[in-house]
């Protein structure tokens, strides 16, 4: 799923949205039971994920499946309302899709979020964590493969996760007062959740959150030249680490309750995105 794939799509959502519609700021992938953030876009033109050339049907419970073209604190951008995760069966290239089609639609900063398990042990469940960097415990690579001629061959990653931007969303926390922990998120290829073990191996790895998504995404934005921030809402203790055993349910839950802090966040920081980041 390349650049041409990315150019079909990206067409297919302007010819939705009209001619006129201006160029994104940003755009936004919304985590597990985080998509209520969708509601706050105004004048949203919202796409079921089937209609878009290229992707797949979303199958994850609390994600709606729709891209939605709108403006967030008067910013125009593309929000998505679920992602596309490997353990769906999905290659790498496929998961990180939606970001080529927002590079395409002219986004220059991709924000994703995500639920995630804490393996810092001091987090619980409603903490939000800025993500400082990342570990790729897929072990798949969404450019594994790609002879896109706009894709960087050998992408730098030893600052995906841009510094500015990073300032910019701790900045955000301060003005709306939401406490934002930062540190680092790994993907694991999921579906299980992990065992004990694995997340005690994890700690003394230097996790400090652990999740499904979000890694190939980050991949691509970079080898796209994007600028990319994310943001972990720690949505439970990872296993092992309290008495409560882990579901989607419960995940969810846990981001709904978080959503008003989370959307808060997000909403400011685009308030306060330069125009050509
Ligand atoms: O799409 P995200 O990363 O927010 O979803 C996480 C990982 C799994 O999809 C799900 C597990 O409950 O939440
Ligand atoms: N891998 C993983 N993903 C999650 N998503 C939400 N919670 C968790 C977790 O504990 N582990």
């Amino acid at each position: 799923m390349g650049a041409g794939a990315a150019r079909v799509a990206a067409d297919y959502i302007r010819q939705r949205v009209g001619p006129a519609a201006p160029a994104p700021v940003c755009g936004i992938v919304l985590g597990s039971g985080l998509g209520g953030l969708a509601d706050r876009l105004v004048d949203a033109v919202r796409i079921p994920f089937s209609h878009v050339p290229g992707f797949p049907t979303a199958t994850v419970a609390g994600h709606a499946g729709q891209l939605l073209v709108g403006t967030l604190a008067d910013r125009p951008v593309v929000a998505l309302a679920g992602r596309f995760h490997m353990y769906e069966g999905h290659e790498a290239a496929l998961a990180a899709f939606p970001v080529r089609v927002l590079h395409a639609l002219g986004a220059p900063v991709y924000i994703a979020s995500n639920a995630a398990g804490g393996v810092r042990r001091t987090f619980s469940a409603g903490d939000l964590m800025l993500i400082a960097d990342h570990m790729n415990l897929m072990f798949r690579n969404p450019l594994i493969g790609s002879t896109e001629p706009g894709d960087e061959r050998f992408p730098d990653m030893s600052d995906p996760y841009d510094r500015d931007l990073r300032a910019r969303m701790r900045a955000a926390a301060q003005v709306v007062g939401v406490p934002l922990h930062e540190g680092v998120y790994c993907g694991l290829l999921g579906p299980t959740y992990e065992t004990p073990s694995e997340v005690r191996m994890l700690e003394r790895m230097g996790v400090d959150a652990v999740g499904m998504s979000t890694v190939p995404e980050v991949i691509v934005a970079r080898a796209l030249g994007m600028r990319a921030v994310a943001v972990s809402c720690i949505t439970n203790k990872a296993a092992g680490l309290s008495a409560e055993k882990l579901s989607h349910a419960e995940v969810m839950e846990a981001g709904k309750a978080v959503a008003g802090h989370f959307e808060a966040l997000i909403t400011e920081f685009v308030r306060q995105l330069p125009a050509a980041s």
